[in-house]
């Protein structure tokens, strides 16, 4: 039996819950958020809800501990949970464009004997990118269009389509640190967060969350499209970012394995 604990009770975590009510072999035993009302309402939607609503009570019960919170979260739950020797999933992965703490992160793990999963979460195509990894990359680049709206962009500015930004995934994850957290991903799988490219554009034609991977190696080429509808309760989150970790869970728990 797989404990799981959960950092954030969000969109994300709505959707975990949810999706994983009838799933085996896991428990999900703690919840914590620094709003109790969301806790409470998530806590509300599980047939057999947690009685832990503290980090400290997660670390001692849980096996897992899932990040669903936000970049600041990572430092401040993950580390620990690492350090008391559990294996943790990250959501908020542009918090890893922080080298120092990705060391850290890396080296904790390995001295704990400890795994950090990261979920492709709103795009796919992470196991190609790997493989072609194995060998030379010309090129990786993330196009994003998102609403204005969930890009921060409000009144008249939002009316019309702009590129808000281009440049690298190391920077993309700070500007828009809720909105582009694939990017970084990508880089963890690929070349890393300053040859990764980023553009990300402000559509007011859109109701979805659209991105565009190309990328170019020795391998050829391989160009991926996506349009993610949102969450219900954050539009900036698409709804496959949160399949994407319910699927991460069942594949820790399942005995069979699918695809690399
Ligand atoms: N990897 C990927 O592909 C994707 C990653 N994400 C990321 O996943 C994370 C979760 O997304 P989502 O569920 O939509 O987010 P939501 O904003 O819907 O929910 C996050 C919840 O966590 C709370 N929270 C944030 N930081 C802390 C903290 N330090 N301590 C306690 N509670 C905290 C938030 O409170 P408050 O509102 O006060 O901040 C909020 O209640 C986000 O960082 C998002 O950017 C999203 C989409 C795709
Ligand atoms: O959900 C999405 O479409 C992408 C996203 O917000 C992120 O990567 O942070």
């Amino acid at each position: 039996m797989l404990n799981i604990g959960i950092i954030g009770c969000g969109a994300i975590t709505e959707a975990i819950v949810r999706g994983l009510a009838e799933a085996d072999r896991l428990k999900i035993r703690a919840l914590y958020d620094r709003h109790p009302q969301k806790t409470a309402y998530i806590s509300g939607l599980l047939k057999d809800p947690p009685e832990i609503f503290d980090f400290e009570g997660m670390i001692k019960a849980c096996d897992l501990i899932i990040e669903a919170a936000s970049q600041g979260a990572v430092r401040e739950f993950i580390l620990p949970a690492l350090k008391a020797g559990k294996n943790a999933m990250i959501m908020s992965v542009g918090a890893l464009a922080d080298d120092e703490l990705l060391d850290e992160i890396k080296r904790i793990s390995e001295e704990k004997h400890c795994k950090v999963y990261i979920p492709s979460g709103a795009i796919a195509g992470i196991d190609g990118l790997r493989a072609a990894a194995e060998s030379k990359i010309e090129k990786v680049r993330i196009t994003t269009r998102k609403p204005p709206q969930t890009l921060g962009v409000e009144g008249d500015e939002a009316l019309k389509e702009r590129v808000l930004f281009e440049g690298s995934a190391r920077e993309a994850v700070k500007r828009f640190p809720a909105n582009i957290n694939v990017s970084l991903t990508l880089s963890l799988a690929g070349i890393g967060p300053d040859l990764t490219e980023v553009v990300v554009i402000q559509d007011p034609m859109i109701d979805r969350n659209i991105h565009e991977v190309e990328i170019e190696g020795a391998f050829g080429r391989m160009k991926m499209r996506f349009e993610n509808l949102p969450s219900p309760s954050n539009p900036k989150t698409s709804f496959l970012a949160a399949l994407s970790a319910i699927s991460a869970i069942k594949r820790i728990t399942e005995p069979i394995e699918i695809g690399t």
